[in-house]
């Protein structure tokens, strides 16, 4: 066998990179492919650390922009936090990542979609969570209550507001009727919430907490009737 060939293989340790003195670089954590996150403090009144960019200057809890960086759809902001004046922030470096949005963008966008009610959802009682309603809507013959009666029937809003008992807790939601009994104990806004809606028109109510919670389809089996405007009762 020839030994000059190209199976002749040379093992060599591979160590650390180092700098031009020899020494192996230690800091390796903050580089990223291609991203360096800089370890300098910047002093909090200095706005010449923003790096030429007047709206890094400053992060919207009084710290200071040090640097940006984008990954794909990732865009890191590093920002000296030791300027955060509220008492139990400590000195640190924080980097906040926003997905697919440009990172001054993030913090007002979210605000401005937040809701202006307060979101208060309960823990759920055992064997009442969304995916127990839905089984039960499954399997019970008669949630809504209407004894061989059709739902495809106008019902006046007075006996909306007759229907507020134990088993039969009627309300409008959208122009529908629905007997709300049966998914009290299930309302991941709890019982009392749900309570404010028995005997009377709760689309506002249901609006304002949740516009986005598909009711039609949770309530479906719930539906007594459509609500008549003009206050009469009849069959469909
Ligand atoms: C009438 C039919 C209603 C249905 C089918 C319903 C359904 C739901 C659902 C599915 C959620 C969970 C939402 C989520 O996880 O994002 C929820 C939460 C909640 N609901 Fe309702 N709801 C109804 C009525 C109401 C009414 C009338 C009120 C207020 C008076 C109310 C207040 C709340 C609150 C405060 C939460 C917790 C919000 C949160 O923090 O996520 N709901 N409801």
């Amino acid at each position: 066998m020839d030994n000059n060939s190209n199976d002749d293989f040379t093992f060599c340790k591979v160590g650390l990179p180092t700098d031009q003195n020899g020494v192996e670089e230690k800091n390796l954590a903050a580089d990223i492919g291609g991203i360096a996150i800089k370890d300098e403090t910047s002093n909090c009144s200095d706005s010449s650390k923003n790096g030429g960019f007047p709206w890094k200057d400053k992060h919207p809890n009084n710290a200071t922009f040090v640097d940006q960086a984008t990954v794909g759809s990732l865009t890191f902001n590093v920002i000296d936090a030791s300027c955060l004046k509220s008492p139990g922030e400590s000195s640190r470096q924080v980097a906040s990542v926003d997905a697919g949005a440009p990172a001054m963008k993030s913090e007002k966008a979210r605000s401005s979609t937040r809701k202006s009610a307060p979101r208060t959802k309960v823990p759920f009682e055992k064997g009442y969570s969304q995916m127990d309603w839905l089984k039960l809507t499954q399997m019970h013959p008669d949630l809504a209550g209407l004894k061989g009666q059709s739902n495809r029937r106008l019902v006046s809003m007075s006996e909306v507001k007759q229907n507020q008992k134990e088993g039969s807790m009627w309300t409008v939601l959208k122009g529908h009727v629905y007997n709300i009994s049966p998914y009290m104990k299930f309302h991941p806004g709890g019982v009392d919430m749900l309570m404010k809606a028995v005997g009377k028109d709760s689309t506002s109510l249901f609006n304002k907490y949740h516009a986005w919670v598909n009711a039609e389809f949770l309530l479906e089996k719930c539906l007594v009737g459509t609500l008549d405007d003009g206050e009469g009762t009849q069959t469909l």
